[in-house]
């Protein structure tokens, strides 16, 4: 089910062999448009009434009640909270170590520059919960806000119909190991119009205030919203469905690769899962193990579409380097290195939002507990962004330091300079300084 291309023979263009799959964000921009008209108009109501429409249940209250968190905590299995636990930990432990410091610059006498960080003061971070659930992308989410040190954050994420019109209780239940309180049950467009604009109930009293950022993974609508949003407040991306792209050889386990490649498959119809190898030996035992694991997994609909879909396929090439030209010009989301030398094919790795090395690092690892991050740029814009991380979550404000004796060396300079710009008012400024 997952088509082998044979590139060996052929000279090939590595930046169009591999389609994407085509994610029609302006489709969803025309559905998105009136939602958030509605939602400028009527606030809470319109929030309530979309949430209705789309997820099939109305809850009782947007925000979620502080009791609905405590009790999804005590509730939680066991295990389960332990696996959150130690997620949490190892994404702290990253997270903190991103965070970067100040600096200040000496550059003369009475002449310094500081580069000072400061966290964005409100974040809406959101959790998709249409076709899955995810509390691990709670985590992924709010460990960089808290390490960057940001006072106010809210989480919004879809209703389940069948938990009374909350978000799951492990969505929940994160929250509040993680210590987040303002939680709202809604998703898609409404959730993210909310968190842009703010919104007010019927008799005018504030429901949920508007924030600086929103940040998290979403499907093709909350995707269109954040881009409609941008420039009001700030975005991490528009994000697109999951992609893993596999580069190995022979020496690599074709089961093993086959169920990394499954795995990403599931998340979405449209997700990418591509194999680049030198092997058609190889990519013949991947394809076969396919074949073997797919019948009878549980969204086996879901990962058959991926895995027949345009964006999806093995790609065997002549060489390790023809591999690594494919791999860089597809600057897929998750990269894993499963070859003879991962390390010397790491080194000529460019594009790719994180990378897995060996066998041990398969992707599942880091969506959940290996402390780095999964909300990693998609759609080839790794060529220029990276994935969430708490500098995501930080400003850089630059404090300029001058007295009198740093500025009087440089005077005469800046004069000239605006004065080729034409910028008259700017010599003046600094003139009227040394009169
Ligand atoms: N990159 C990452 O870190 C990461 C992590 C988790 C998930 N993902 C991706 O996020 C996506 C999650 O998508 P999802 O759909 O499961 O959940 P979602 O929460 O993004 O979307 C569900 C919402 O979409 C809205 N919606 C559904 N149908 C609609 C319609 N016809 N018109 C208008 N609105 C509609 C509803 O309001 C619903 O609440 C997947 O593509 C998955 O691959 C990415
Ligand atoms: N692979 C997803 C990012 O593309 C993240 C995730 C969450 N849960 C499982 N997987
Ligand atoms: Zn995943």
């Amino acid at each position: 089910m997952l088509h082998i291309t044979d590139l060996r023979p052929t000279t090939f263009d590595p930046a169009t062999v591999m389609p994407r799959a085509k994610l029609e964000i302006s489709d969803a921009s025309a559905v998105v448009e009136p939602i958030i008209d509605q939602v400028k108009a009527r606030g809470a109501e319109a929030v309530l009434d979309f949430t209705e429409q789309f997820d099939g249940v109305r809850p009782d209250n947007l925000r979620v009640p502080e009791h609905a968190m405590t009790q999804a905590l005590e509730k939680l299995e066991a295990d389960v909270r332990d696996a959150l636990e130690e997620s949490i930990a190892r994404a702290r432990a990253v997270h903190a170590a991103q965070l970067p410091p100040d600096t200040v610059v000496p550059l003369a006498d009475g002449a310094t520059v500081e580069n000072h960080w400061v966290p964005i003061q409100r974040v809406g971070l959101y959790v998709p919960g249409g076709r899955a659930v995810y509390p691990s992308s709670v985590i992924m989410n709010v460990v960089p806000a808290q390490a960057a040190g940001v006072p106010g954050i809210a989480i919004t994420s879809p209703p389940q119909a069948d938990f009374n019109g909350l978000p799951h209780p492990t969505i929940l239940a994160a929250c509040k190991l993680l210590g987040v309180e303002e939680v709202y049950a809604t998703g898609g467009a409404q959730a993210i119009a909310m968190l842009a604009l703010g919104v007010s109930d019927a008799s005018g009293a504030t429901v949920c205030e508007p924030v600086d950022l929103i940040t998290g993974p979403g499907n093709v609508y909350v995707a269109a919203a954040k881009q409609a949003f941008f420039g009001k407040v700030g975005i991490d991306a528009v994000a697109g469905p999951s992609e893993i792209l596999v580069l190995a050889d022979e020496t690599a386990n074709p089961a093993w690769v086959a169920a990394d490649l499954i795995s990403q498959s599931e998340h979405d119809p449209l997700a990418a899962s591509v194999l680049v190898t030198t092997s058609m030996d190889f990519a013949e035992a991947v394809v076969a193990q396919i074949e073997q694991q797919v019948p009878g997994a549980v969204l086996e609909d879901q990962i058959r579409e991926a895995l027949t879909g345009q964006q999806s396929g093995a790609l065997v090439v002549s060489t390790l380097e023809e591999a690594i030209d494919v791999t860089n010009a597809i600057a897929t989301e998750h990269l894993e290195i499963q070859t003879k030398d991962n390390e010397a094919v790491l080194e000529q790795i460019t594009h790719a939002g994180a990378v897995f090395l060996g066998p041990y690092a398969p992707v599942p690892l880091g969506d959940y507990s290996a402390g780095s991050n999964h909300v990693l740029p998609t759609s080839g814009t790794a060529r220029f962004s990276s994935g969430l991380n708490t500098v995501s979550f930080l400003r850089l404000q630059q404090r300029i330091r001058y007295d009198k004796a740093g500025l009087e060396p440089l005077a005469p300079g800046i004069q000239r300079l605006a004065q080729s710009e034409g910028l008259h008012a700017h010599a003046e400024a600094i003139r009227y300084r040394f009169e």
